[in-house]
């Protein structure tokens, strides 16, 4: 006899109603309340706890070694966020999160920094106790979620509730191999490129350094020793204190040479389209280019671009670091490939419906944070 798979069976990234029923199993647990926008269409956000330690070097505690075991070595000193504190750039921070998981044993989960937290280059990366990867939850974990914080150009003001870091969850295989990759960019147009080019399970995006996405702009540089930032408070802070504008010199080759030392936000060439039955993720374009490095958040979710969640293709925000070198960059040229991940179930609230989305549409965009300029 054959058993229909249910929503909640099929292999894919699950959907906000598939997170929800975890939770009411006991899968997900928390010390307080889930926020009633913490359930995102295809992630769960993770909320920091009341205690920050700081620690002397990142670190993976290793198969049988909890987090807490690694702590007593590795702490050096701790401080209470109910009422808010500063993180400083160059500084490794723990803290311990919200979330708990109990996880069945056909269900994995993958951490990923919010986009918010990657345009502020904060480097956050979840581990648990055993880990021996960063962001990786194996299936039939149970047990607590730390996250790694690491600012790394800004000092953020962050609180107990902060949200920095998101999960999702994952059955089975679902990721999408070159051909099927290939047919729903030519059914849906993923990527709006000329000559698609898909590889490794990916399609390319390539950099915008023309002023394509706002005219006459490239992206933006980060200032350095600029104030404090509060993760919290969105569209509260004046763009020039915190960024500089890189414009397009008329007459020159558009290209960008990185500094090694700097955090720059850019935007991709091509529009980019996430089908409400599919999840998306960037990763690196080719671990061998081993000389800049693009974005820190890549989760894209069901609906980003899509006309039916009010999109209209929106350009992927990259968040771009040279590593020991300074390197060109060349208008156009490939930095990442998105991969496409089937969904379980198709979420109830896509991506850009609810007001609350704060990337919908967008172009150049630096984090919600930013009173807004151009589109
Ligand atoms: N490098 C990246 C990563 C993500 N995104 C887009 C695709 C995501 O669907 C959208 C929102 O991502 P997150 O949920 O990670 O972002 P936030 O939670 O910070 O934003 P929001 O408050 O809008 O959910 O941003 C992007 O343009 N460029």
């Amino acid at each position: 006899m054959t058993v229909r798979a249910t929503e909640h069976q099929k292999p894919g990234i699950l959907p906000a109603e598939a997170i929800s029923a975890l939770k009411a199993t006991g899968a997900i647990s928390c010390r307080r309340p889930l926020d009633v926008d913490q359930i995102q269409p295809a992630s769960l956000d993770l909320r920091l706890g009341r205690t920050a330690w700081r620690v002397r070097a990142s670190f993976l505690p290793g198969a049988g070694v909890s987090v807490k075991e690694r702590l007593a070595d590795l702490a050096l000193h701790d401080f209470d966020l109910a009422k808010g504190a500063v993180l400083e750039t160059g500084c490794v921070y723990l803290v311990e999160l919200f979330e708990r998981l109990k996880l069945p044993f056909d269900l994995a989960a993958a951490a990923n920094p919010k986009s918010s937290t990657g345009r502020l280059d904060v480097f956050v990366r979840v581990i648990t106790d055993g880990a021996r990867a960063f962001d990786t939850i194996p299936t039939g974990y149970n047990g607590p979620l730390y996250l790694e914080i690491s600012p790394r150009t800004f000092p953020i003001l962050v609180r107990t509730g902060s949200r920095l870091s998101q999960v999702r969850f994952r059955r089975g295989v679902s990721r999408l191999s070159d051909l099927e990759l290939l047919s729903l960019q030519s059914a849906e147009c993923l990527v709006d490129a000329a000559q698609p080019d898909v590889a490794a399970g990916g399609i390319a995006l390539g950099v915008d350094l023309a002023g394509e996405v706002i005219p006459g702009l490239q992206g933006f540089r980060a200032k350095k020793h600029t104030g404090v930032i509060d993760v919290d408070e969105a569209g509260v802070l004046d763009v020039e204190d915190f960024w500089e504008p890189i414009r397009v010199r008329p007459g020159r080759t558009a290209g960008l040479v990185l500094d090694p030392d700097a955090f720059y936000i850019l935007a991709s060439r091509e529009a980019v389209h996430v089908p409400p039955d599919y999840a998306a993720e960037m990763v690196p374009f080719d671990p061998l280019v081993g000389e800049f490095r693009v974005h820190y958040a890549g989760f894209f979710d069901p609906g980003f671009g899509n006309p039916a969640a009010g999109g209209r293709g929106a350009r992927a925000v990259l968040e771009v670091r040279s590593r020991e070198v300074p390197f060109i960059l060349e208008h156009g040229q490939t930095v990442g490939r998105l991969v496409y991940e089937r969904m379980a179930g198709r979420p109830g609230t896509l991506y850009g419906a609810d007001m609350r989305s704060h990337y919908q549409g967008q172009g150049l965009k630096l984090s919600k944070h930013f009173k807004p300029v151009g589109t």
